[in-house]
């Protein structure tokens, strides 16, 4: 018998943007992706090119503009916004207005999808949400006003949160942006473990390309002509990443796996 292979994130002919009364702005059409669960995927493109709108229309943060997004076969669209909390979590670029929930408040936040209509948390919710602050390793700032972080220490909360909401996809758009490279570095690890010891499906906009190169399973790579998604290796191996600068500073070099400066 043929054996099919179950995607967690399908697109059929997918076009990305924006639409008003007055005109139709696409940042990317047909796009056709095919995602298994368990796998880190970073995607990569220069400033603009449309990753957040792609993270933010795979999520029904903002409508598609055409063609359909499925997650485990199941048409977007139909998914209420209980059964999304429940199967993907997400972590944006923007700042939270201004609030005086404690982080720990914060972090529990992530387990109302799972809990009763008084938000009562069980032994099980108390677990998850300690587990989420020992990964992240934010347990110190737990009784602190989310007001009060920095850029940095908010991103990591953020990531706590997702965590803390267990669920099988976790989608984060640029959550190293305020880190150094030592959190940046344990950020990425933690990702990559989530994915291949509890089968988590990560997706991940990051401008981090070297680090992206040697700890994603797989690449999305956007560039105002195409978009490529693949396998890390075979990217490499076939020259992909030139793809994402229109540049004569900088290129690809194979043999190191990085990008490096061009000399004039
Ligand atoms: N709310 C919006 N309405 C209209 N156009 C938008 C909106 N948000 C973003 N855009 C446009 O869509 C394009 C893609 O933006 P997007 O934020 O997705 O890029 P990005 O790849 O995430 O960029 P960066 O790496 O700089 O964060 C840009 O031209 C941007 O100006």
């Amino acid at each position: 018998m043929k054996q099919t292979t179950k995607h967690i994130i399908k697109t059929a002919n997918l076009s990305i943007g924006y639409a008003s009364k007055k005109e139709v702005n696409t940042i990317a059409s047909n796009l056709n992706i095919e995602l298994e669960s368990g796998n880190l995927v970073c995607l990569l493109g220069k400033n603009g090119i449309g990753k957040s709108t792609l993270l933010r229309t795979l999520t029904k943060v903002q409508p598609v503009l055409e063609g359909e997004v499925f997650i485990n076969d199941k048409k977007l669209e139909d998914l209420t916004n209980p059964d999304l909390a429940k199967t993907l979590s997400l972590v944006l670029t923007e700042r939270l207005p201004d609030s005086s929930l404690t982080v720990y408040e914060l972090v529990a936040l992530g387990r109302q999808p799972f809990t009763n209509w008084i938000g009562y948390l069980t032994t099980n919710d108390l677990q998850i949400i300690q587990a989420s602050f020992e990964q992240t390793n934010t347990q110190h700032l737990m009784q602190k006003k989310c007001f009060e972080l920095s850029d940095g220490q908010l991103q990591k909360v953020m990531v706590a949160r997702a965590l803390a909401q267990n669920t099988p996809i976790i989608v984060l758009d640029e959550p190293t942006a305020h880190l150094d490279l030592h959190h940046t570095i344990n950020t990425f690890t933690l990702l990559k473990k989530l994915a291949k010891d509890f089968n988590k499906t990560i997706i991940v906009s990051t401008h981090e390309i070297n680090l992206a190169l040697q700890i994603a399973d797989e690449l999305w790579l956007m560039s105002p002509s195409k978009f490529t998604a693949g396998k890390t290796e075979d990217l490499i191996e076939n020259n992909n990443l030139n793809q994402l600068f229109d540049s004569k500073l900088i290129s690809f070099n194979k043999s190191l796996k990085q990008f490096t400066i061009n000399n004039s």
